[in-house]
């Protein structure tokens, strides 16, 4: 069993590759072998979490989740803790294994109540997990709502309870929760959910344990991105050596996007970078950096530039864009570019050829960009499902694609997707986006593909932002200068 942090690589799951990997699991062991291991394994991190615990509430719901805890409360019990299981299920339609974890329970000397204890130090989420299929109502949501609300810690089994393994979608309101206070014990697998969307608010800290079984042979549907590897700059070297970065946009009013996305690609290394605004008569807000250099936008030489487009662009980087999506080598597509050819099949078109070219793209649409992009209503329907967007944007524009948020998803055409774990909701402040399109710009200028450009920025985007002082407010301004 460990801790996942955003330096880990790995493999996620689906439920439909999780249940095929449990049939198979189980068909190897003897019974209830897998659900006595899962609830082993509950009952040891929440042991090793919790070890002054004196009342530990244990909601148990109908189905196998509910019976790793049955388990776990027998082994907590045994060792000499005192769990409380609240059951809210029918004991007649138990599944075989978890009626089998009652009986332990029950044998264990574990109270098995109707209702929810009035005070717990620790609460043990194991209403539902992989099957979960509607949202939880009546019974559930009210003890949800006390496990969740109560300020107190909890431990999740598998997932949190009503949270979809695939998406991270959830109809409940986990809230957000303090930190150090959630903790999510995945099992068997590694789901997408858990990263992504509601999932990590929702999860907390999340452990895993594979309970001594192999996933090979099952394809992961998404991964975990890890850090990235270290790039060394040779001493030989000089400024031509890291590339030139152009930063298109910055019409009236909004020229502080596309200064903020300059200076975060000279803070990233690039070897010089200009910046063209599309602003006729900008304010001296580039002053204070005499590095970055000044251009028409109708001066730069796009063919030999890497190319960064949209960042406070309004509706003026239209007349830019076909030039832009047929001449740059290398090119980032954030904000009002993205929203221009969302409006413009012949743009689409533009773009899409680019990857045939072997030009190489990466967009950033955060989720109401990538739903204009994907012809659907609101960021809600992105939100639904991710991975799904990402990978159909991808797929559609044979372009990288980074859908911003909380559990950022990169996608690359026939690329297994990454969920990167760096970052926090003290990035949801004005700007840090444009300060990650000038970053991945100063990646790509230096020489990487597009796809490591994008994962290894994203990383450190979120990265500066996690090792962020607390008593520091984070703007994008600082953010780009660091
Ligand atoms: N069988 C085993 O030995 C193992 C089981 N595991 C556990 O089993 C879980 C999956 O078990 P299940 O497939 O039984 O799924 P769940 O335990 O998530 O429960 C499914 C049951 O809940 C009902 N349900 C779904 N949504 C509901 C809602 N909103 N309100 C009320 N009832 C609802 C379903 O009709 C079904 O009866 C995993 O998440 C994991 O915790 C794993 O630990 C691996 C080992
Ligand atoms: N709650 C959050 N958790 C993690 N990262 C976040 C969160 N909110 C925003 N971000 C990150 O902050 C950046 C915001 O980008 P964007 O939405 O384009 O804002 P802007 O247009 O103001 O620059 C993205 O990199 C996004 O992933
Ligand atoms: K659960």
């Amino acid at each position: 069993m460990h801790r996942i942090t955003a330096y880990y690589q790995a493999d996620l799951f689906d439920v439909a590759a999780t249940r095929r990997i449990e049939r198979a699991a189980a068909a190897k062991l003897p019974a209830h072998a897998l659900m006595r291991r899962a609830g082993l394994a509950v009952a040891r991190l929440a042991a090793a979490l919790h070890p002054h615990a004196r009342a530990i509430w244990i909601a148990c719901g109908p189905g196998n989740n509910g019976g790793d805890a049955f388990e776990a409360a027998a082994q907590l019990r045994e060792r000499s803790f005192h769990p409380i299981v609240t059951f809210a299920g029918d004991e007649a339609r138990l599944p075989d294994d978890a009626r089998d974890a009652l009986a332990r329970a029950r044998a264990a000397g574990v109270p098995i109540l109707e209702d929810a204890p009035t005070e717990h130090d620790l609460a043990i989420d194991a209403l539902l997990g992989l099957g979960a299929t509607r949202a939880p109502e009546g019974r559930m949501a009210q003890w949800l709502t006390q496990i969740y609300g109560a300020g107190k810690p909890v431990l999740a089994v598998d997932l949190p309870s009503g949270l979809d393994a695939d998406t991270g979608h959830c109809s409940f309101d986990f809230g957000p929760g303090a930190p150090g206070q959630r903790h999510c014990l995945s099992l068997l697998t590694l789901k997408p959910g858990l990263f992504t969307a509601h999932g990590r608010d929702a999860a907390g800290a999340v452990w895993f344990d594979d309970l001594g079984c192999s996933s090979d042979g099952e394809a992961p549907c998404a991964r975990l991105a890890g850090e990235p590897t270290f790039r060394p700059r040779a001493h030989a070297s000089h400024k031509g050596s890291f590339g030139d970065v152009a930063i298109l946009g910055g019409d009236q009013g909004m020229t502080g996007a596309a200064v903020l996305a300059a200076t975060a690609a000279l803070h990233g290394g690039a070897g010089r970078v200009f910046l063209a605004l599309l602003d006729p008569r900008p304010p001296s807000l580039i002053e204070p950096w005499p590095e970055l250099m000044l251009r028409r936008p109708e001066q730069l030489a796009l063919e030999h530039l890497t190319i960064v487009c949209g960042c406070g662009g309004g509706d003026a980087i239209r007349t830019h864009l076909a030039r832009v999506l047929a001449q740059a080598p290398r090119l980032v597509l954030d904000a009002d570019a993205l929203n221009a050819i969302a409006d413009d099949a012949a743009l689409g078109t533009l773009l899409t050829q680019r990857s045939q070219h072997r030009l190489a793209t990466v967009m950033t649409p955060h989720p109401l960009e990538a739903a204009r992009l994907l012809g659907l209503s609101t960021a809600v329907d992105v939100q639904a499902d991710r991975l799904a967007a990402a990978a159909s944007l991808a797929r559609r524009f044979q372009a990288t694609v980074v859908l911003k948020g909380s559990g950022t998803v990169v996608a690359s055409p026939n690329e297994v997707p990454t969920i990167n774990l760096t970052g926090n909701a003290r990035l949801a402040t004005g700007g840090t986006g444009d300060v990650l399109a000038g970053m991945i710009g100063a990646a790509l200028a230096s020489g990487l593909p597009a796809l490591q450009a994008a994962q290894g920025e994203v990383w450190r985007h979120g990265a500066i932002a996690d090792a962020w002082p607390h008593d520091k407010p984070l703007t994008a301004g600082a953010l780009a200068a660091t």
